[in-house]
């Protein structure tokens, strides 16, 4: 016996609408407002995901509740108000994923039945509202793009499950795809070496070294299986040969360390600070993992990392942008995107 499913009476099973395919990138979230309840809400939603927090438990929902809850978006806010996007008010990550979507829409423009839209798993614009507003307009099938180079439970796999989830309640579903990991497609690597050769000619200095900070994770979810850490080593071998040996050497290291459990290794912001008492002067972070700039990028690297290189005799620090919406991101981004839509358009 099965328990019967609230399907929804609509959309109707027919449309009067020709068929769509619709691209849905989604990156991770933000808080709507730059204050401590918007980021606490943004937060509720984010550490109650059993793919980021794997122990949901009692204990948890307890600290989460009673301690992170109530301290943690304060302190937060204050951060997000260094980065904000005041002209647009809205967290750089907003702005640069719908960007990205605007030009992937106009490098599509030739397939006029495409249509190309941007989602948060957490917060807003909620892949929820997005899915359904692909559906509305006709698009019987759906390509959904975690923005994430590296797979991870934590990241990829929390969009599928919300992707499903959405259609779950859905009488007329939708047909989906799902972009796989890119972590070492020529297009990706190619774009990270030209962002990182771009940027480093802009620079008065040339730097002894190169941090590539990926975000952590804690090292029990990579001992339970989860392939992101050997997915950064290989991005970070492809790009150091695709640089070539005349490159700074490339130093792969993890950043955004969060609670009290052992997180993969060797932490940035301790290497950072171990390069400056070593007597490294001149130093660039690219972040190869974020497909945007964000709090993580902007304010924990460019800010807080680079003031630990200073403290600790460190002279000349950049941070390298992301690839946001720059021609050779897009590029990748199409790239990934019509080779996925292939058989469908
Ligand atoms: C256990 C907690 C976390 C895991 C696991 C995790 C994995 C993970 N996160 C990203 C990308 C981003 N994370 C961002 C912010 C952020 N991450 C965590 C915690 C975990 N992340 C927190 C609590 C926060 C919020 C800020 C804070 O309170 O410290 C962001 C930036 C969002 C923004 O608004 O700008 C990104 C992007 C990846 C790729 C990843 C898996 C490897
Ligand atoms: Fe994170
Ligand atoms: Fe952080």
């Amino acid at each position: 016996m099965t328990d019967a499913i609230a399907l929804e009476k609509t959309p109707p099973a027919v449309t009067t609408q020709p068929e769509r395919v619709g691209v849905l990138l989604v990156n991770l979230g933000t808080p709507d407002t730059a204050d401590a309840k918007g980021v606490r809400v943004y937060l509720k939603e984010f550490l109650s995901d059993a793919r980021v927090i794997e122990n949901q438990g009692l204990l948890w929902k307890l600290v989460l509740n009673g301690i992170i809850l109530n301290t943690r978006p304060r302190k937060k806010a204050k951060d997000y108000l260094k980065i904000w996007n005041t002209e647009k008010n809205e967290s750089p990550l907003k702005t640069i994923t719908r960007a990205q979507s605007d030009k992937l829409a106009a490098a599509l423009g030739s397939h006029d039945h495409v249509v190309v839209d941007w989602a948060m798993r957490y917060g807003n614009p909620s892949m929820h509202d997005r899915i359904h507003a692909m559906a509305k307009q006709g698009c019987d099938r759906i390509l959904v793009v975690p923005l994430y180079p590296q797979y991870s439970a934590a990241t990829s796999a929390t969009v599928c499950d919300q992707a499903f989830r959405v259609l779950a309640d859905m009488r007329a579903q939708p047909t989906l795809r799902v972009t796989p990991p890119y972590y070492v497609d020529a297009p990706y690597i190619d774009a990270l070496a030209v962002s990182i050769e771009k940027h480093l000619a802009t620079l008065d200095f040339v730097p002894e070294m190169i941090v590539a900070s990926f975000h952590g994770m804690p090292q029990k979810y990579i001992d339970k299986g989860d392939p992101y850490q050997s997915q950064c080593v290989a991005t970070t071998e492809a790009l150091r040969a695709r640089l070539g040996p005349d490159a700074p050497k490339l130093l792969l290291t993890f950043q955004s360390r969060f609670g009290f459990d052992e997180w993969l290794q060797p932490y940035t912001d301790k290497t950072i600070e171990q390069l400056g008492k070593d007597g490294v002067k001149r130093l660039a972070v690219v972040m190869p993992g974020f497909s945007a700039d964000c709090l993580e990028t902007l304010e924990e690297i460019a800010q807080e990392n680079c003031e630990i290189f200073r403290h600790n005799g460190g002279e000349k620090f950049s941070a390298i942008p992301c690839l946001n919406d720059s021609d050779e991101g897009m590029d990748m981004i199409r790239q990934l995107v019509l080779r996925e839509l292939q058989g469908w358009i």
